[in-house]
C-alpha cells in the first residue's frame, strides 16, 4: 500500500516535471521568436524588444531554479468533490492547458493550512503528506492524518518532522537554503503578517528568525506585486559575510528584486566595511549626534563680524552684518535644509546689495530707473568680491566634506561641545583621509538630510522620467496586445524594461542607487545591532514604516546597539510595532544550547529560551591550559575523526591574528578568513563576523578574551557559541568564562 502511494506521488511529480519543462521550452521557444524579430527597426522598437527579451529571461531563469524541490507537499481537503480533494503544493504555481491548478505556489492562501493545520485546529484540512525528493524523484512520503478520533492533541508536535530532522541535520554549505517545505506553524503565521506596520520577530539563535524573516519578504513580494515591485523592498543584514550567506535564498524562491545592504552601505556611493571601537560606534550612534551635527550645520552660516567693503566694477560697497543677518533670516524661515535654503539667502542678500548699490549710486548723482536694477544684480552675482562674501557667509557643502571637517577640526569640534570631556571628543577625532566606518554612514546619511541638495538638472531629468514611464507604460500595453501575451507580463514591469534601457536599470538597481529612495517593505534582520541614528536612517528609507525586524535582544553585541526593542523602536516607530515570538531552536543542539545559555546566564544576560528539536550526538568539548594554537589544531584533527563538514573557528584581537598564521601553516588554502572563510572548509571569524551564520563545527577559542573586549562581551560569546550545528568545543590556555564547564 505504501510503496504503491510513493509510486503514485512519483508519477504525480514527475507529470510536473513534465509540464515544468514544456513552460522552460515554450519560454526558450518565445525568446528566440522576440530576439529575431524587430532586429533593426526603430529605438522603441529596439527597446520593446529588449525588455521582452529580458522578461523571457527571467522567465527561463525562474523555471530552472525552482527545479529542485518543485513539489513538496499535499494538503487532502476535508470536504472536496471527488478528484479534486489534493492541493499539491511547490515553490511556484503550475496549471495545466486548460488552465486547471496542477501545483499551487506555497504563498497562496489556499495553502496556508499545509503549514498550519494541526488536528486541533485542521482549518479544512483531512491530512497533510510531506514528499521528500532527490533530484525529480519522491523517495519517501510522510503522512499526518488530522482525525481527532485517532490522535492525541498533536497541536505541539513539529510538523513534517521527518522532512525538518533530516533538513536541520544536513551538513552546511556555507550558504544559507530556502526552508520552504518545512516551515513550522508559527513561522507561517509571521511568514503570512499583513504587509502594513512594524513586525518585530524575538527569539532565540537558531530559531529561524533569518529563515523567517526572507520568506516573509518572498510572500509580501507574491501577495503584494503590485506595489511592492515599483517600490522595492530592501533587507538589511549586519555585514556583507552575512548578505553573502543569506543571498541565495530570494533567487531559490524565484524573487530576484529585492536589495541586499550591509549597514556599511546604506549611503549610496560609499561602501564602509571597517568598524570603529565600541565605545566611539556608541557615540556615533547616538541621537546626540543629531543635534551636534544640526549646530554644526548651524555654524556653518556665518554673519560676519565687521562690515565688509566690497568692489563692483570699481564702485566700492559697504556692507553691514545686518545685511546678511536679515537674508539669513529669510533663508532660515523657509526650514529647508542647508543647501537648498542656501539659494534663499543668496537670492536675499542679491535683493538687499542690489537696493543697496543702486541708492549708493544715486547718492553719487547717477540715474538709475527701476528698469537698471536687473543689470545692477547681474554685476553683483558675477562679482568676485560678492561670490566670496556670500560664499563665506553660506558655502554649499557635501555630506562627505562636512563629516570629515567635524573630525580632522578639533577646534571647530571644541566650540560646538563646550561640555564634552577632552577624551569624549577625542573619540571622534579622525585624519581627514581616513576611510568612513559602518558607523559614520549613518551620519553621512543625518549629514545629507540636513544639508539637503540643489540639483537643477537632476529634478528636470527625474520630471522628465515620469513623463516618460507614462508613455512607456501606454506603449507597453499596446505592445502586450501586438504580441498576445496578455497573463504572462504586466505593462508596468514591462515598461521598466524599456526604462531600464534607457535610463537606469531595474527598480532594484534604481532604489540601491538613490538615497532619497523610499522602500514598500524593509526586512532588518539583526536588529538588535542597530544604534538609534542606524534606525532613523531606515525610518527615512520607509516612511510607511512597513517593517519586519527580526533579532535577538540577548545577543546584541554592537556596543550601540539595544537590550530592548521597546527602548530602540518606540522613538522611531512609537507604540505601532506588533511583537511575535518564534521558541524552537532548529539549529543548535539541546546539549549544546543548554551550555551556551547556563555561560549566557552566568554573566547576567536575559536570554529568550527556546526547545531545541534535537539532541545532539556530541557534548561540549572543553580543552584547558595548552597553548591555544596548538589545541586549535588538534581538535580540527579530532572532529574530522568525528564527522565532516564547515568549520569556523572563532576568535577576537591579537588570538585571532595568531591562530590564523598557525593554521594557514597547518591547513594552508583549506583556512580563510572573514568572508572568503564562507567557501572554505576552515573559516576563522571574529564573533562580529559570525552573527547570523551557522557552521557544522565551531571552535571557540580564548572565551574570556571576548567577554573582556568590551562591555556586550558576554553576548558576543554567546553569539559564538550557537553556531554550531552538530559540534562546539572551546579552547582556552588558561582562563574559562564563569559558566562554561571545566574539563
Ligand atoms: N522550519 C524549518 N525547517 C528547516 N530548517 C529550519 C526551519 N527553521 C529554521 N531552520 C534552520 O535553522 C537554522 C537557523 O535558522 P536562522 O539562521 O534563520 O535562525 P536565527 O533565528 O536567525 O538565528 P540567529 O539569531 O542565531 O542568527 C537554519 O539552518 C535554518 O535553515
Amino acid at each position: 500500500m505504501a510503496s504503491s502511494e510513493l509510486e503514485r506521488e512519483r508519477d504525480y511529480v514527475h507529470s510536473l516535471y513534465s509540464r515544468l519543462d514544456e513552460l522552460l521550452e515554450d519560454a526558450r521557444v518565445r525568446l528566440d521568436a522576440v530576439r529575431r524579430e524587430n532586429a533593426g527597426g526603430t529605438h522603441q522598437n529596439r527597446s520593446e524588444r529588449d525588455a521582452f527579451a529580458r522578461i523571457y529571461e527571467d522567465r527561463v531563469a525562474q523555471l530552472r531554479q525552482v527545479d529542485e524541490r518543485l513539489a513538496f507537499g499535499r494538503l487532502t481537503l476535508a470536504d472536496a468533490p471527488a478528484g479534486a480533494e489534493h492541493h499539491y503544493i511547490g515553490r511556484i504555481g503550475l496549471r495545466d492547458d486548460d488552465q486547471r491548478p496542477l501545483l499551487l505556489d506555497w504563498r497562496v492562501p489556499q495553502a496556508r493550512a499545509f503549514y498550519q493545520a494541526t488536528a486541533a485546529t485542521p482549518l479544512g484540512a483531512r491530512a497533510r503528506r510531506h514528499l521528500q525528493s532527490a533530484g525529480r524523484d519522491v523517495i519517501r512520503i510522510d503522512d499526518e492524518i488530522f482525525d481527532r478520533d485517532l490522535l492525541d492533541d498533536a497541536s505541539d508536535s513539529l510538523q513534517g518532522e521527518a522532512a525538518l530532522l533530516a533538513t536541520v541535520t544536513a551538513q552546511r554549505t556555507g550558504r544559507m537554503v530556502d526552508i520552504v517545505a518545512t516551515i513550522q506553524a508559527e513561522q507561517d503565521a509571521i511568514i503570512r503578517s499583513e504587509l502594513a506596520g512594524a513586525l518585530v520577530v524575538q527569539g532565540g539563535p537558531g530559531t529561524g528568525k533569518t529563515a523567517v524573516a526572507l520568506h516573509r519578504a518572498a510572500y509580501l513580494l507574491y501577495s503584494h506585486r503590485e506595489r511592492l515591485s515599483s517600490n522595492g523592498v530592501l533587507i538589511v543584514g549586519p555585514s556583507p559575510s552575512f548578505l553573502q550567506y543569506i543571498e541565495q535564498v530570494l533567487p531559490s524562491l524565484g524573487e530576484t528584486g529585492v536589495v541586499l545592504a550591509s549597514l556599511g552601505q546604506l549611503f549610496p556611493g560609499e561602501e564602509a566595511t571597517d568598524e570603529d571601537a565600541p565605545e566611539v560606534a556608541e557615540l556615533k550612534g547616538s541621537l546626540e549626534m543629531v543635534d551636534l551635527l544640526k549646530r554644526a550645520v548651524r555654524s556653518r552660516q556665518i554673519v560676519p563680524r565687521e562690515a565688509q567693503v566690497i568692489d563692483v566694477n570699481g564702485e566700492r560697497l559697504t556692507i553691514q552684518p545686518s545685511v546678511i543677518h536679515s537674508a539669513m533670516q529669510r533663508a532660515w524661515e523657509t526650514r529647508k535644509p542647508h543647501n537648498v535654503a542656501r539659494v534663499t539667502f543668496n537670492k536675499a542678500a542679491l535683493s538687499s546689495l542690489t537696493r543697496l548699490l543702486a541708492d549708493q549710486l544715486r547718492s553719487h548723482g547717477n540715474t538709475i530707473e527701476d528698469s537698471d536694477l536687473g543689470w545692477l544684480r547681474e554685476d553683483l552675482r558675477t562679482s568676485y568680491d560678492v561670490r566670496v562674501l556670500l560664499n563665506t557667509a553660506w558655502l554649499p557643502l557635501t555630506p562627505q566634506k562636512f563629516i570629515r571637517d567635524l573630525y580632522a577640526r578639533p577646534a571647530w569640534l571644541a566650540e560646538l561641545t563646550p561640555t564634552w570631556s577632552e577624551q569624549r571628543r577625542a573619540l571622534l577625532f579622525r585624519g581627514r583621509d581616513a576611510d568612513f566606518t559602518v558607523s559614520d554612514i549613518a551620519l553621512l546619511d543625518e549629514a545629507a538630510e540636513l544639508l539637503g541638495e540643489v540639483d537643477l538638472a537632476a529634478d528636470a531629468r527625474k520630471a522628465e522620467r515620469k513623463q516618460q514611464r507614462k508613455r512607456d507604460i501606454a506603449n507597453a500595453e499596446q505592445a502586450i496586445r501586438n504580441m498576445r501575451v496578455e497573463g504572462l507580463v504586466d505593462a508596468r514591469s514591462l515598461a521598466e524594461g524599456f526604462e531600464a534601457q534607457v535610463y537606469r536599470g531595474t527598480t532594484a538597481e534604481q532604489a540601491a542607487a538613490d538615497r532619497e529612495w523610499t522602500y514598500g517593505h524593509i526586512v532588518v534582520d539583526e536588529a538588535q545591532e542597530l544604534s538609534p541614528l542606524q534606525w532613523r536612517v531606515l525610518v527615512r528609507r520607509n516612511p510607511l514604516k512597513s517593517f519586519t525586524i527580526v533579532g535577538d535582544v540577548a545577543q546584541a553585541s554592537a556596543a550601540a546597539g539595544t537590550t530592548s526593542w521597546s527602548g530602540a523602536l518606540d522613538p522611531h516607530l512609537g507604540r505601532s510595532w506588533r511583537l511575535e515570538e518564534l521558541t524552537v531552536n532548529y539549529r543548535t543542539p539541546a546539549q549544546v544550547s543548554e551550555v551556551a545559555e547556563e555561560v549566557a546566564r552566568a554573566h547576567g544576560l536575559d536570554i529568550t529560551r527556546s526547545r531545541a528539536v534535537r539532541e545532539g550526538e556530541w557534548p561540549v568539548f572543553v580543552t584547558l591550559g595548552q597553548p591555544v594554537e596548538a589545541a586549535v589544531v588538534s581538535a580540527i584533527r579530532e572532529d574530522r575523526t568525528r564527522g565532516s563538514g564547515a568549520v569556523a573557528v572563532i576568535a577576537t584581537g591579537e588570538v585571532r591574528g595568531r591562530l590564523t598564521a598557525a593554521l594557514s601553516r597547518e591547513f594552508g588554502s583549506e583556512v580563510g578568513v572573514g568572508a572568503v572563510g564562507l567557501t572554505r572548509a576552515i573559516a576563522v571569524l571574529t564573533p562580529q563576523e559570525s552573527k547570523g551564520l551557522e557552521f557544522d563545527t565551531v571552535i571557540v577559542a580564548e572565551p574570556q578574551s571576548i567577554v573582556d573586549e568590551h562591555s556586550r562581551g558576554a553576548s558576543a560569546l554567546y553569539v559564538a557559541m550557537t553556531r554550531a550545528t552538530q559540534r562546539l568545543y572551546v579552547v582556552a590556555d588558561s582562563d574559562l568564562p564563569v559558566g562554561m564547564p571545566r574539563p
